[in-house]
């Protein structure tokens, strides 16, 4: 073997072999090797490496270690520790307190000069702390803007007083926390708190049983740092709140008095001080700016088949996660609340209580009791829908059809399209989204990372007010409903894709929503695991006594599933009819082509033929209007195929060249492209193709009897 070797070449050079890198792979180790590091970078980065080195080995080295335990536990010592940690702590409460809502803010609410606060917010880190003592002093002092009204009307004086230590830490340390917190929020998933909304969360809910949970980990790295930071606290310190022994000299002052009278006893602190802010760095790993890691992967929704090997960790356990977080339940908050009530709110969607009142789930044509939907949509989205009670309709179209767009007018959930929504006798639209009573089930279904399956689906019920065991109780009635009850006590990351996709769809239906909408349901599965789910799927919506709005790309989803196809195309309804009607009529060649149909738009000629946008003419059996413009639609079973060009009654023939093949089913689909007529998908036996030697690029005709053509109006 003439390939060179990498591994072991005795003659292989030090510092080549120093470069090579060993790069783990999902298969095992290979080598690889990186261009060597150039001089001119290496030296001058070693060197900032041993400057920084250089100070703390210095504290090392010249550490008295035998006098280390008198120096501190020395009386001035302990109560600087003591002093330190009251003053560290307090700075960061009172940075949890004012910084959690100030990065939600900065992460969440768009406003006029975002970036003029975020710019205030970074200021302590860059300003020389002593001039944000100064700073302070004007601010807060007893001569500064705010000093004689914070003396006359609370009585407080903050300099010289142990306060006055607390607000000077805060001011440097509470931007840690919001730095670090305003990237953990800005890489979370807004899924969840859409979700979380859609169950009827109000935002104070929301962030409290959502958002905190998931950014825990990001919080408490944050708050970690925040805390280091006020520990080590000197400048701004000693230049607001002053020297006082007792009142505001911490550690980092002590050291400072030290260094003048006792050097070594001041070594012994420093290194105290070291110590715990080397832990702290350590303890986080390099988290604290991890703008986007509390990222959970989502899983496909009503997969029934286990994640394939390589899946990420749906529970995204790794880094900073969104399982770290607290197990914040989500049915612990809200007190008693209103229970279920029933007629005459216009403003909860609890009022779609199961007919029985117990919000029990109920067998089919129960669970809302009858929520007629009239929905008249304005913006990127137009379009008038109605619907009656139990009604399931498809939403179609293509890419950037504005179906999702639609979904999100309903929800309230996008300035691009605005909904007047009435459900039942409810008018719903100007509510926001936590008020209205429709149920979103997202494409990965977006269940609560940190709830068990359980508590995600006792959730909605929750958020209406239900009581905590009342709410828990339908939530295992709704899972065992659903096939799922044995894994109420699994967190997401524990569950299947079709597991969790059930979860989700239980989550939803507890809720008691007056409108339903998922998206795409079955967009992950395989083609087996999909039939098998759109069977149980259709079992479920049965049950549903509201509106169900079902986004899908799939044909057989649409026309399987649904009572209605409703078809968008640029954000317009191009069709809105039965399924059959749909499939025989399609009005847009996108819908025959979904479908499976070859569809070819033309206008109505003089002679009885139809003249086709693209070029050519097609012979008809029943002409229409001269002018009128109409779909010719044509089953790919009635395009017959030939080697050569055949003869006899007037038919539409084109030649053309086989382009694709694909197997369905049994019998193949072929699609042929043509110079001088239409492209056409033909469906024939595997025995015809074989008789006509078909290939890709085989050269043939393709005939259309005008007895197959279906005319439909555009
Ligand atoms: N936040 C946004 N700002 C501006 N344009 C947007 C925004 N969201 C969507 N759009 C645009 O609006 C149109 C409709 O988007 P929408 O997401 O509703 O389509 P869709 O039918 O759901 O598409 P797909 O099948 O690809 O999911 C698209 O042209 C899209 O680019």
């Amino acid at each position: 073997m003439t390939r060179p070797h990498h591994h072991g070449e005795p003659h292989a050079h030090p510092a080549a072999r120093r470069v090579r890198a060993r790069i783990r792979t999902g298969t095992g180790t290979r080598t690889r090797t990186r261009p060597p590091t150039p001089f001119a970078l290496a030296a001058p980065a070693l060197l900032a490496i041993a400057f920084l080195l250089m100070p703390l080995l210095g504290i090392l080295a010249r550490t008295e270690w035998a006098e280390l335990g008198s120096h501190l536990s020395s009386e001035g010592v302990t109560e600087a520790v003591k002093l330190s940690l009251l003053v560290s702590f307090c700075a960061l409460e009172l940075s949890l307190v004012l910084g959690v809502p100030l990065a939600w803010l900065l992460a969440r609410v768009s406003f006029p000069g975002k970036a003029l606060v975020r710019s205030l917010v970074l200021l302590p880190m860059v300003l020389p702390p002593t001039v944000g003592g100064v700073a302070l002093l004007l601010g807060f002092g007893r001569r500064g803007l705010l000093g004689p009204w914070l003396e006359e009307t609370f009585g407080i004086v903050l300099p010289f007083h142990t306060s006055g230590a607390v607000v000077a830490a805060t001011f440097v340390a509470m931007p840690f926390l919001v730095i670090s917190l305003e990237g953990t929020l800005a890489g979370l998933r807004p899924a969840y708190e859409e979700t979380a909304a859609s169950l009827g969360a109000g935002p104070l809910r929301v962030f409290c049983t959502v958002t905190l949970p998931l950014v825990a980990p990001g919080l408490a790295a944050g708050a970690a740092l925040t805390w280091a930071r006020a520990l080590g606290e000197f400048g701004a310190t000693i230049t607001f709140a002053g020297n006082l022994p007792g009142a505001t000299q911490t550690l980092p002052l002590q050291v400072y008095l030290l260094l003048q009278e006792q050097p070594e006893a001041a070594t012994s602190v420093s290194l105290l001080l070291l110590a715990i802010a080397m832990a702290v760095l350590v303890g986080l790993r390099g988290r604290w700016a991890g703008t986007g890691r509390s990222r959970a992967t989502p899983t496909p929704l009503l997969d029934e088949i286990a994640p394939p090997p390589g899946t990420p960790d749906p529970a995204g356990t790794k880094g900073i996660s969104n399982t770290g977080g607290s197990p914040a339940d989500g049915t612990t908050a809200n007190g008693t609340g209103a229970g279920v009530s029933t007629t005459g709110d216009t403003s909860s969607p609890t009022g779609a209580a199961g007919p029985t009142g117990t919000g029990e789930p109920s067998g089919p044509g129960g669970v809302g009791g009858g929520w007629p939907l009239h929905a008249r949509v304005t913006g990127f989205t137009e379009l008038t829908l109605d619907a009656e009670p139990g009604t399931t309709v498809a939403v179609v179209g293509p890419n950037g059809a504005g179906k999702t767009t639609l979904l999100r007018a309903l929800l309230g959930l996008t300035p691009r399209a605005h909904a007047e929504l009435l459900l039942g006798e409810l008018p719903v639209g100007s509510l926001p989204s936590h008020r209205r009573g429709v149920a979103w089930v997202p494409q990965d279904g977006a269940l609560f990372p940190h709830l068990t399956a359980l508590a995600n689906t006792a959730y909605g019920l929750r958020a209406q007010g239900v009581r905590r065991t009342e709410a828990r109780r339908q939530a295992q009635a709704w899972l065992t409903r659903l096939g799922v009850g044995h894994l109420a006590h699994r967190r997401p990351g524990q569950l299947s894709g079709g597991q969790a996709g059930r979860v989700a769809l239980a989550r939803a239906l507890a809720g008691r929503p007056r409108l339903l909408l998922l998206d795409e349901p079955l967009a992950a599965l395989d083609q087996t695991t999909r039939a098998q789910v759109r069977h149980t799927l259709r079992g479920h919506l049965a049950g549903f006594g509201g509106v169900c709005l079902l986004v899908t790309h799939d044909p057989v989803e649409a026309v399987s599933l649904a009572d209605r196809v409703l078809v968008l195309e640029d954000g317009r309804a191009v069709q809105d009819a039965p399924p059959t009607e749909v499939t025989r009529h399609p009005r847009s060649p996108w819908v025959a082509r979904m479908l499976g149909r070859n569809a070819l738009a033309g206008t109505a000629a003089t002679d009885g033929t139809l003249a086709l946008d693209a070029g050519g003419s097609l012979v008809v059996a029943d002409p229409v209007g001269e002018g009128t413009a109409v779909l010719a639609v044509i089953a790919p079973e009635a395009v017959a195929l030939h080697r050569r060009r055949p003869h006899g009654s007037p038919r539409n023939v084109w030649p053309g060249t086989v382009r694709e093949i694909t197997a369905v089913g049994s019998r193949l689909r072929v699609l042929v492209t043509s110079a001088n007529g239409p492209d056409l998908v033909a469906e024939i036996t595997t025995e015809a193709a074989a008789e006509l030697r078909l290939a890709d690029g085989a050269e043939v005709f393709t005939s259309v009897k005008a007895t197959e053509i279906t005319l439909v109006e555009r």
